[in-house]
């Protein structure tokens, strides 16, 4: 059987997910996109080709729907959409913080659904999505949503339990990179590099270090120590990093964005 499969709430994430399943293959004729704006609506379809429907019609057509809208947005849609949706519906959340309970007390009884927290290096095919199933989600159901979320980069399970942290680190991960480059360049303007030399010294330093961190094998520690000379440059640096307290800080940093994501799932706005 053909699935077909409808984004819901197709903003930045639900746009970069189905761009990625048009360049992996999926036909548009199996795809449908909704839109809260006609102009937006209208955008997704002349750039993809997909079909712009409302809610309740992706929810009487679709097999799978992907809910991609903000987790503040959730409670209206799935108002929506629960008086039309079949228990049969393989229902997908892409939304920070609310877990599947919430989908399955609000939907029919026995509704499959499948959490996933995906990243935006969706847009250039290298998202990590971790993926979680709610109490009524079987292999096939985990099995579609890898096949859908594999289109944009790598897919990792885990226990639901484990979703909070997975968000924090990874869901909001591609941020503290962007943050560190943006200082990075800062300090290159500070050292006196034109604006330009000094990103494209620090993009391609974090490209080259990204490489080696998936492809060398070796421990992240290790790869530093081979950076870091005796009496080099580096040590000074790290010194300064260290005496600044990065490191505690990156530590508050991901547990104050796991405490946010506990907190949107107890409907904190
Ligand atoms: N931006 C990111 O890096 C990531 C975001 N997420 C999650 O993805 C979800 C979407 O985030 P973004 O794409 O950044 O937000 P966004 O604001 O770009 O997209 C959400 C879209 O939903 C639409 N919308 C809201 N209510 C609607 C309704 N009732 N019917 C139809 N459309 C509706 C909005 O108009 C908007 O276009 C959020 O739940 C977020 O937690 C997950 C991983 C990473
Ligand atoms: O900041 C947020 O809430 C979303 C979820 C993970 C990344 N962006």
């Amino acid at each position: 059987m053909t699935q077909k499969v409808a984004v819901l709430g197709t903003g930045k994430i639900g746009e970069a997910l189905l761009s990625g399943m048009l360049r992996g293959g999926w036909s548009p004729s199996n795809l449908l996109v909704t839109a809260r704006r006609p102009e937006r609506a209208k955008e997704l379809r002349d750039r993809h080709g997909v079909e712009a429907v409302s809610n309740t019609e992706a929810a009487k057509h679709a097999d799978t729907l992907i809910l991609t809208v903000k987790p503040q947005d959730m409670h209206t849609l799935l108002d929506e959409l629960a008086p039309h949706t079949p228990s049969e519906r393989l229902v997908i959340s892409g939304a920070a913080g609310l877990p599947t309970s919430l989908f399955e007390e609000r939907l029919q009884p026995g509704t499959p659904v499948v959490r996933v927290m995906t990243n935006t290096p969706a847009l250039v095919d290298e998202a990590m999505s971790v993926v979680s199933a709610g109490s009524h989600a079987t292999e096939a159901h985990l099995a579609l949503t890898e096949e859908i979320f594999n289109g944009v980069g790598k897919t990792l399970r885990v226990p639901e339990s484990q979703q909070d942290a997975a968000t924090a680190l990874s869901g909001s991960g591609p941020a503290y990179f962007y943050f560190l480059v943006e200082a990075m360049t800062d300090a290159g303007i500070l050292l006196g590099l034109p604006r330009d030399k000094a990103h494209d010294l620090i993009v391609q330093a974090a490209i080259g270090a990204a490489a080696m961190l998936r492809d060398s094998g070796d421990h992240p520690v290790t790869l530093r120590e081979n950076v870091t000379s005796p009496a080099g440059t580096t040590i000074n640096a790290i010194r300064e990093l260290e005496n600044h307290r990065v490191r505690a800080a990156v530590l508050d940093a991901l547990e104050a964005a796991r405490d946010r994501s506990r907190e949107l799932a107890a409907g904190k706005r």
